[in-house]
């Protein structure tokens, strides 16, 4: 392993632009480069290059314990690089200020792998508060938005009253999901977004996924082991291995690169079956 106190300070070199908020598409939407993540002697991410563009949806794979979630962590200004540079819509996440991160927050959302719902909070209270966070919106104006929002995940108005305990999981991911989408972000952060769900829950999640990328023109990074979710929405695949990515590219990109991790994962039996299933959908594709 490379000497930790060889390689650079953590540094972004300096701002992109003229501080503000670049979400034109001009610069990357996400540009981490030479990250190092540690927690005391473990060293998570050892110089870690990865850039996501705008609009695509981006999945982050890799085996148990390669530093997915803390990567997406370090995206979110919730982790500090050791080195390094994570900037977001062109900031350098960790030298902004606590104003300015949470003026970036607000151009994202973030979809908990357990839902993470308020239980003390209804359905509407639950999807209101980042809105009522902002301090900038009358009431009547969060219900009727709170409503636009379940409307747009497929979820009624009679459900707005109900306490979390009384949804199914389905129902939890979608409540979650309008929550992240509460402040109409350009970037839309998965952990995991369709585990515990059984497979039709699944699909369907899956597919209001892809038409709410498609329709709100989302940026989207993804975690997820589920090989049907991965095939079904990334139109990239990162692939961290040895504390960094190893492969970056479309699934047929990434397929190509001659790595155990690679073989293993795609190439293995449930990885041979979510392709043969993708390719029975999508004949024409491939
Ligand atoms: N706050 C922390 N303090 C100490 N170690 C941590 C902390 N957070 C994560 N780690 C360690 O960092 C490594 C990467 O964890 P992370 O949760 O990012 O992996 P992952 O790829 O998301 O794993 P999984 O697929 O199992 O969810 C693990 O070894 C974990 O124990």
């Amino acid at each position: 392993m490379a000497n930790p106190a060889l390689v650079p300070e953590r540094s972004c070199g300096g701002s992109r632009g003229d501080g503000e908020l670049t979400l034109d598409g001009s610069v990357p939407i996400v540009e981490i480069t030479g990250l190092w993540t540690k927690y005391g002697r473990t060293v998570v991410h050892q110089d870690l290059n990865l850039e996501i563009r705008q609009g695509e949806i981006l999945s982050i794979v890799g085996g148990s314990g390669t530093g997915k979630t803390t990567l997406l962590r370090q995206m979110l200004g919730l982790e500090t690089p050791a080195r390094g540079c994570v900037r977001v819509f062109g900031e350098d996440i960790s030298e902004i200020d606590a104003t300015q991160l949470q003026q970036l927050r607000n151009h994202w959302g973030m979809l908990f792998q357990q839902g993470a719902l308020y239980s003390a909070l209804t359905v509407l209270e639950n999807i209101a508060q980042p809105m009522r966070e902002l301090h900038a919106l009358p009431e009547d104006l969060i219900v009727d938005a709170v409503l636009l929002k379940m409307n747009m995940v497929g979820l009624g108005p009679e459900h707005a009253n109900k306490m979390p305990s009384d949804l199914s999981g389905g129902m939890v991911k979608r409540v979650a999901l309008a929550r992240a989408l509460a402040l109409e972000p350009k970037l839309l952060f998965l952990d995991e977004p369709t585990a515990g769900l059984d497979p039709d829950l699944s699909e369907a999640f899956v597919s209001l996924i892809k038409s709410l990328h498609r329709e709100l023109g989302l940026t989207v990074v993804m975690v997820t082991h589920d090989l049907d979710t991965l095939f079904a929405l990334s139109t990239r695949i990162a692939v961290l291995a040895e504390k960094h990515v190893i492969a970056l590219g479309t699934l047929e990109e990434v397929l190509q690169v001659d790595h155990p991790f690679v073989h293993e994962f795609f190439l293995g039996d449930r990885g041979r079956r979510a392709l043969e299933a993708l390719n029975e959908k999508n004949p024409q594709e491939q």
